[in-house]
């Protein structure tokens, strides 16, 4: 059986080549400090060398039939699966998750290639009435040609193959530039398409931490025909800024501020469930995670101490560690982030129900944290946390919750929990977001369009939707019949 230690790999993949580079830069495990490999530290003519190989591969990969393209991604998504505990045990290592969160990861990533090998054979197009006897239109779909993925560290694995899987389907090649905090699962995730059979040259992955100086090698370059980021809205904008030159496509999922309401009439057992998978789901390091809980006045006070009796009991620990629900935070810097927010809301009248500090095991811990009678004027309303810190905000009426909830510049997930049918259909109609979970608290999978509105991106990834960031459509007029 592979091991983790069998999926770790200190080179760059460029062109179907292991590459190394001048210097390199360290991956560590955020739970211990220890140092899991060096990588190449890949200076800027070796990401054109990347581009270059993904452009050399995309016509032969596009002229494959989508059977052989299927057959191939098939295989990947059997290799990902073959490998699942290794995959997941590596993605512990360098991000912290908890192990089971991983593997469910590695389920969830996987089930992007399994969909987009399915899909690959429905690239269909269409034909439409000509606009005269003598003339006919055919629409095709073509790749749009090699794309640039960018992907951050809290999904290590599953913003590649969301993003990959439908890419490789349509018939594009990639270049894939992973966080500088979890090269690894990117790594590993090339070398089990490597060995599927996947060509050289249609999968690469360029390892740097040098983002400021990768992004602009990629957005500049006339070859690269799509940018595709996952990541925050800041660097988003200024992705988007640099793809305006050569007038790239580009899909972007942003940051969110994600709402989750209780309603009166809602199972405040199922909401409290809820609330803990949406808002504690990788420590709070999510862009679909809950950011702001707004509770109706008459369950407030029950709701909170039912939510924080449970988050009391959520494990805190190295993510191996047998029954740890929440592993460390990615760096110092997320830490410092939670502490403000909880500092600003504290400060201004906010009371701490629960957690509130770092946790007693040191490093990037932190104690997984309830705060009540949090208000619109704190810095948790409008800013996205990306930590455990669940700040429950109160509302007395449907259109307060319901303005509340939009009152932000972001719109990606929101969540709400209510019996009364006309209530959810209201509300679900009133959420400007881009997906509304209704009594539940997670909401990703590969059969839904993810992705949101406002300052939280655009396009959609999965579903069948996901194929059409990755296709052109080209007309046909056929005349003189
Ligand atoms: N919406 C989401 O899914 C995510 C949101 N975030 C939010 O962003 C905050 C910061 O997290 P962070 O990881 O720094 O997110 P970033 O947006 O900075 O990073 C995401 C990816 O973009 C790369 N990147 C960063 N700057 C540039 C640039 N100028 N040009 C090209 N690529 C760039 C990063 O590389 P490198 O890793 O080398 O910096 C990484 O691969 C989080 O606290 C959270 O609020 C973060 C991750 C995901
Ligand atoms: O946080 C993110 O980067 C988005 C991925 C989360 C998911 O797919 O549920």
């Amino acid at each position: 059986m592979t091991s983790f230690q069998d999926l770790i790999i200190d080179k760059a993949f460029i062109g179907g080549q292991w590459c190394g580079a001048e210097s390199t830069f360290a991956v560590t495990d955020p739970a211990t400090g220890e140092t899991l490999a060096q990588v190449p530290e890949l200076s800027a003519d070796q990401v054109r060398d990347a581009v270059a190989a993904a452009d050399a591969a995309w016509h032969p990969w596009k002229r494959k039939t989508a059977k052989e393209r299927s057959a191939l991604l098939r295989a990947w998504f059997n290799a990902i699966m073959a490998n699942q505990q290794a995959l997941a045990e590596l993605m512990t290592r360098e991000q912290g998750k908890p192990l089971a969160e991983a593997i469910g990861e590695v389920a969830y990533g996987a089930a992007f290639v399994e969909y987009y090998a399915e899909e690959a054979k429905r690239m269909a197009g269409e034909t439409l009435p000509g606009h005269g006897a003598d003339k006919r239109i055919l629409v095709f779909r073509e790749p749009v040609g090699v794309v640039a993925a960018i992907t951050p560290w809290n999904f290590p694995l599953a913003m590649i193959t969301r993003k990959c899987a439908p890419a490789l389907a349509a018939g594009c090649t990639v270049v894939i530039k992973p966080a500088e905090a979890t090269p690894l699962t990117a790594l590993a995730l090339a070398r089990l398409a490597e060995e599927v059979g996947i060509p050289a040259g249609v999968i690469n992955v360029v390892t740097s931490s040098s983002p400021r100086e990768v992004g602009p090698v990629l957005t500049g370059d006339p070859r690269v025909r799509k940018v595709s980021f996952t990541g925050s809205t800041g660097v988003g904008k200024i992705l988007l800024a640099q793809c305006a030159d050569t007038v790239k496509k580009a899909s972007m999922e942003l940051g969110g501020n994600a709402p989750f309401i209780v309603f009166d009439d809602a199972d405040l057992d199922a909401a409290v469930e809820g609330a803990v998978a949406s808002k504690y789901r990788n420590s709070g390091q999510t862009c679909v995670c809950t950011n702001r809980l707004l509770v109706q006045d008459g369950v407030y006070d029950v709701f909170v101490e039912k939510l924080a009796r449970r988050v009391a009991e959520l494990k805190v620990g190295n993510g191996l560690e047998a029954g740890v629900l929440q592993g460390p935070l990615i760096n110092a810097a997320a830490v410092d982030k939670v502490q403000a927010h909880i500092a600003d809301a504290v400060g201004k009248g906010a009371q701490i129900v629960c957690g509130g500090k770092p946790h007693e095991l040191g490093g990037t811990f932190y104690e997984p944290t309830v705060l009540r009678d949090v208000t619109p004027e704190m810095r948790v309303a409008r800013e996205e946390t990306f930590g455990p810190l669940a700040p429950v905000f109160r509302f007395h009426s449907d259109d307060e919750a319901i303005a509340m909830a939009n009152d932000t510049e972001f719109g990606l997930a929101a969540y709400f929990y209510a019996r009364d049918y006309r209530r959810i259909w209201h509300t679900m109609e009133a959420l400007e977001y881009g997906m509304v979970a209704v009594n539940e608290g997670i909401l990703s999978t590969e059969l839904a369009p993810f992705g949101g509105v406002k300052e939280s991106g655009l396009g959609r990834e999965g579903s069948r939707h996901g194929m059409d960031e990755y296709t052109e459509l080209k007309y046909a007029c056929v005349g003189g019949l």
